[in-house]
């Protein structure tokens, strides 16, 4: 049986959730529910911090686990990506108050404070300034206004968080983080993650294409092809009215009406863009 650790709340909770349902694995019936057992996909659900999933993997007591690369990175822990899952993005950076830093090395002698101590240390390490790291649980950004520290080391996605109390970003980001599947270094893929990986590609897939029909004169269809390329090749098929051919490809969902319009230029008509429930490439 698979032992799958899913954030059970915060940031991934509930993208992590989504993507798998659409999987095709038992959701949990209730925010309280910590084991998740769904015998039809032979799974085990473990709902867990995000921050200790990397350690349950890493340890090898569950097979695969759903965190942000930050929180791995963070851990320290013996786990490798196998899979980015296309939510949960954010950069983890150093803020201050505005006009006071410029780069990492003006942290010299001063206190960092953040929720990610390992990840802070490290990258302070790397480049070679000597700051102290003031290790929170959380709401980091209040420490500069509360005298705990001189700048922070933290999450940031849209930025509200961290113009609300009047701070900036500085320096290089420390890292470009997302949700990701992991498994302990080295681990054998057993089946049931073999499947697991091969269902959330399908979702992935999926969201990422669109299905585009249309109709088009014979003579045309090279450029056509040439447009929507599919993953395999287009599927072509007579048209009862001589002379055209119907096309079926798949076509990123990104820029398709683009592709559409581009179509439509050289002469398609009947052009028609569905959402693909499910797949398997
Ligand atoms: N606002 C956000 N947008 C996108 N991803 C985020 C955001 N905040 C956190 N994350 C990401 O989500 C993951 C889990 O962080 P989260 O903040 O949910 O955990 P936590 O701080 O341990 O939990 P909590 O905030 O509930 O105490 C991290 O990888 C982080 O990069
Ligand atoms: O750039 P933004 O879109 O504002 O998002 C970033 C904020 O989101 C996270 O906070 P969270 O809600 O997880 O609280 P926490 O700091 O207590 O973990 C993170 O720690 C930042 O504070
Ligand atoms: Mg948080």
């Amino acid at each position: 049986m698979l032992r799958l650790a899913v954030p059970n709340k915060g940031a991934l909770n509930d993208a992590a959730q989504t993507i798998l349902k659409e999987a095709g694995y038992r959701p949990r019936s209730d925010s309280k529910e910590l084991v998740v057992v769904d015998e039809a996909n032979s799974c085990e659900l473990f709902f867990l911090r995000p921050r200790d999933i990397a350690v349950y993997v890493g340890e090898g007591t569950l097979d695969a686990g759903i965190t942000g690369r930050d929180m791995l990175a963070d851990s320290g822990a013996s786990v490798e990506e196998i899979l980015t899952l296309g939510f949960g993005a954010s950069t983890f950076r150093l803020a201050a108050k505005p006009g006071t830093m410029d780069s990492v090395k003006d942290l010299e002698g001063l206190r960092v404070a953040t929720s990610y101590a390992g990840l802070l240390s490290r990258y302070l390490a790397d480049t070679k300034v000597d700051a102290r790291v003031i290790k929170l649980d959380g709401a980091v950004e209040t420490a500069i206004r509360l005298g705990v520290a001189d700048a922070i080391a933290d999450v940031v996605q849209t930025g509200t968080t961290l113009r609300n109390v009047g701070l900036e970003v500085f320096g290089e980001p420390i890292m470009k983080s997302e949700a990701v599947l992991i498994k302990r270094e080295g681990a054998e893929e057993g089946n049931g993650l073999t499947q697991l990986i091969r269902r959330l590609q399908g979702v992935l897939h999926a969201r990422d294409f669109v299905m585009m029909d249309y109709d088009i004169r014979a003579e045309r269809i090279e450029e056509a092809i040439a447009l929507t390329p599919g993953m395999e090749g287009p599927t072509v098929s007579p048209l009862h009215r001589e002379g055209w051919v119907a096309v079926r490809s798949m076509v990123r969902r990104k820029g398709h009406q683009q592709v559409m319009d581009q179509l439509w230029d050289i002469g398609a008509r009947a052009i028609l863009v569905t959402d693909i429930y499910a797949c398997r490439i």
